[in-house]
């Protein structure tokens, strides 16, 4: 999978001669996108699913192009525990996804690892071993026609040299032929095949299976694309094998085995809806929520994923393509001997890796710590390097557990595993310790951005520098492009790549995710009855967070603000850069207003610094956020500030020009502005007062 910037040139090469590659006809020397080694005319540029133009980001895997909502309902998975789509690791719990963070005991909390014991009941609760033997149970056993809750397990058989001597397992479906020893039962509520286990040769090591389970999983690859007959071959052979069943323990199902006949047995819970278990209806007013839609066609389902309409197809699909997850514990023979292969009444859990990001789940045992690169607020980042790939790596662990941190940092997972950009701190995956989940990303070698500013001993070339804010403005621009505000960032959150000097963008705890499409979000709120003007607002009042240095000025007024508050802050990350200055007012001039001093700031700094450069500053920091550029735009005028720099190149329109000039003519217009709307408010009042007096007059006349 890759998550990529289309890259757009305004004119073709005359030496590559090759036709667009949607309509094969010649380019001419129009503007072209470039991406999948080919060339496309920007209008046959479209996701290959619902053929919408891809504006500046696409999804590709294995040669298509797909927009983000068509990827997710093609490849993605919704996590059981949070509803939200799983994009790295995942743990698996029979059918259910989850992502390792909300893979979680509901009651004492602990985070349930790779190989752990778990139980899911009812599809929905989730406990530890421990607390579902101890809760759970006893309370089943005191109350005997209680109903028993839906068990997901795991059954492990030994190999065998003969099967004869193992027994065996029969299987049915409803579409078996009746000539086959097997019998009929039925499908599901999605209109896939139940295959269910009907007879039993009971052999010790076949003891813990049970007439009426449902197999869910063989090795750890769903049977949902599988023959009956291949399942039962599966089921049958002579190696290892490793079953997911679903179990109901309810009556209807001890009826059923008791009868020995072959009724049909569909799991009856009270919790089970007809609705795929990938999606669960959620409060709207849950902005990054799934919520479910009415079928858009058969077997097809439309959610709202973080306020995009996505079409979530039944799993078998969902699975059959997106998903062909390796099962690490299928791999090597259990090591417990035959004669112990029992199913424990719990399942364990398995960690799957997502094959469209290289996310992993490390255990401890892999890594060598080392040094301690420094703490946080709540938690501390330690480099690691891994046993057998040698890759360096970093741990982030907390050390405070209260609520506040834990949010924290499941956040900053949640939010950094969506990404996927060469300018944003990469996520590796998870590491569970001591029933802790810790962080793993990559390591970056060459120290902050803020630590290389401030080594006045190293020279850094103004190509450089406007290098490193090239590179923040692109981490930026995909970020925003995914919705999410920084909120927090500077110079201490912007990490250097040694080998290239690439800047990559971090510290994601304080990041926003926005709804994504707000007309979607308006729809939805409409629809439960709610006020839609406020939330169709982009600007919203949102929580002050962030370093003051780096802050925008709404936000600091407590204003509502958006995510030109990161343009604010990049603005004075330029300044820093400028400079080579610390963001403290006390070291970069700023005003009373919290804007940039910009006369003080051009005469003590700025010297040596191209205009272009300071103007960009000037440009990125203003006091009206919606006069800032976008994220997208400043992609585009670092890029020519770049070549500017460096090869003399014309600076881009907006960037030429004097910049204290262009600050005064702003702050000028800006006063006047406010001046004007002073001077105009009262009119509305005014108005309806006369108007009032107006219709009384109407009235007593
Ligand atoms: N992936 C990384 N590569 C290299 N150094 C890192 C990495 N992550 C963190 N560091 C170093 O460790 C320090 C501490 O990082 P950590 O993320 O724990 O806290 P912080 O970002 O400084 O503070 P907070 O999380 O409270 O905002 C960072 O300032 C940085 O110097």
């Amino acid at each position: 999978m890759q998550w990529s910037p289309k890259e757009m040139s305004a004119s073709r090469p005359a030496e590559t001669p090759q036709g667009c590659r949607g309509c094969g006809e010649a380019i001419g020397n129009k503007p072209y996108v470039q991406a999948l080694n080919c060339d496309w005319h920007p209008n046959c540029f479209r996701c290959s699913v619902c053929q919408r133009c891809l504006s500046n980001w696409y999804f590709e895997k294995e040669g298509q192009l797909y927009c983000r909502p068509d990827y997710w309902s093609k490849f993605g998975s919704a996590c059981n525990g949070c509803s939200q789509l799983i994009t790295g690791p995942l743990m698996v719990a029979g059918e259910h996804r989850y992502h390792p963070e909300c893979f979680q005991c509901q009651k004492c909390q602990t985070y349930i690892g790779d190989g752990d014991t778990y139980a899911l009941v009812e599809r929905s609760k989730l406990f530890c071993g421990t607390c579902y033997k101890a809760v759970t149970r006893p309370l089943l056993t005191a109350t005997p026609h209680r109903r028993k809750p839906h068990c997901i397990q795991l059954v492990e058989i030994p190999p065998t040299p003969d099967r004869n001597q193992r027994g065996a397992v029969h299987v049915a479906t409803d579409q078996s032929p009746v000539s086959h020893r097997y019998s009929l039962t039925t499908l599901d509520r999605l209109g896939q095949p139940l295959i269910t286990i009907t007879e039993l040769d009971l052999s010790p090591e076949l003891e813990s299976l049970k007439i009426g389970d449902r197999i869910l999983e063989v090795n750890g690859s769903t049977i949902k694309d599988k023959t009956l007959e291949e399942v039962d071959a599966l089921v049958n052979s002579r190696d290892s094998i490793q079953l997911t069943i679903e179990r109901d323990l309810s009556p209807l199902r001890v009826n059923t085995e008791a009868d020995g006949r072959n009724t049909p047995t569909t799991v009856t819970t009270p919790t089970v809806s007809s609705s795929s278990s990938t999606t669960t209806p959620s409060t709207p007013t849950t902005p990054s929520s799934i919520s479910e839609n009415s079928p858009s066609s058969e077997g097809d389902k439309t959610v709202i994923i973080n306020d995009t309409p996505v079409k979530l197809r039944p799993k078998a699909s969902l699975r059959a393509r997106g998903h062909s997850p390796t099962r690490r514990r299928s791999k090597s023979p259990s090591p417990c001997p035959p004669s112990r292969q029992k199913s424990v009444d719990l399942g364990r859990s398995a960690s799957f890796h997502n094959q469209s990001q290289d996310h992993r789940v490390f255990r401890g045992t892999d890594l060598i710590h080392g040094e301690v690169l420094g703490q946080g607020f709540f938690g501390q980042a330690v480099k690691v390097t891994h046993k057998v790939t040698g890759e360096v790596m970093v741990i982030k662990e907390l050390f405070k557990f209260d609520e506040e941190a834990q949010k924290s940092f499941l956040h900053e997972v949640s939010v950094l595993r969506k990404l996927d950009h060469p300018n944003v701190l990469r996520f590796l995956g998870v590491l569970y310790r001591d029933k802790k989940l810790n962080m793993v990303t990559e390591y970056i070698d060459g120290g902050t951005l803020s630590e290389i500013l401030m080594d006045h001993d190293t020279a850094v070339s103004w190509v450089q520098r406007a290098k490193f804010i090239k590179d923040i403005s692109a981490g930026m621009s995909y970020l925003h492009s995914m919705n999410i505000i920084h909120r927090d960032l500077n110079s201490r959150n912007c990490f250097i790549r040694k080998s290239d000097q690439a800047v990559v963008v971090a510290d994601f705890g304080l990041a926003k995710i926005l709804p994504r499409n707000p007309e979607v979000f308006r729809m939805q709120t409409e629809k439960n009855g709610r006020s839609s003007k406020k939330r169709f607002q982009r600007k919203k009042r949102h929580t002050v967070v962030g370093n003051p240095y780096w802050m925008a000025p709404e936000m600091l007024n407590g204003k509502v603000y958006d995510e030109k508050v990161d343009v604010f802050s990049y603005g004075i990350i330029i300044c820093e850069v400028i400079a080579r200055v610390s963001a403290d007012p006390e070291d970069l001039p700023r005003c009373l207003d919290f804007g940039l001093n910009v006369d003080l700031f051009h005469k003590k700094f700025c010297k040596e610094c191209p205009d272009p450069l300071l103007m960009l500053a000037v440009h990125c920091s203003q006091l009206e956020p919606d006069k800032r550029p976008t994220f997208d735009n400043l992609n585009h005028l670092t890029e020519a500030l770049v070549l500017h720099i460096e090869h003399g190149m014309k600076a881009p329109q907006e960037l030429q020009g004097n910049p204290v000039d262009f600050y005064h003519k702003v702050k000028d217009s800006l006063y006047a502005d406010k001046a004007r709307d002073k001077s105009t408010t009262g009119s509305p009042k005014r108005k309806t007062s006369r108007c009032a007096i107006e219709d009384q007059n109407k009235g007593s006349s």
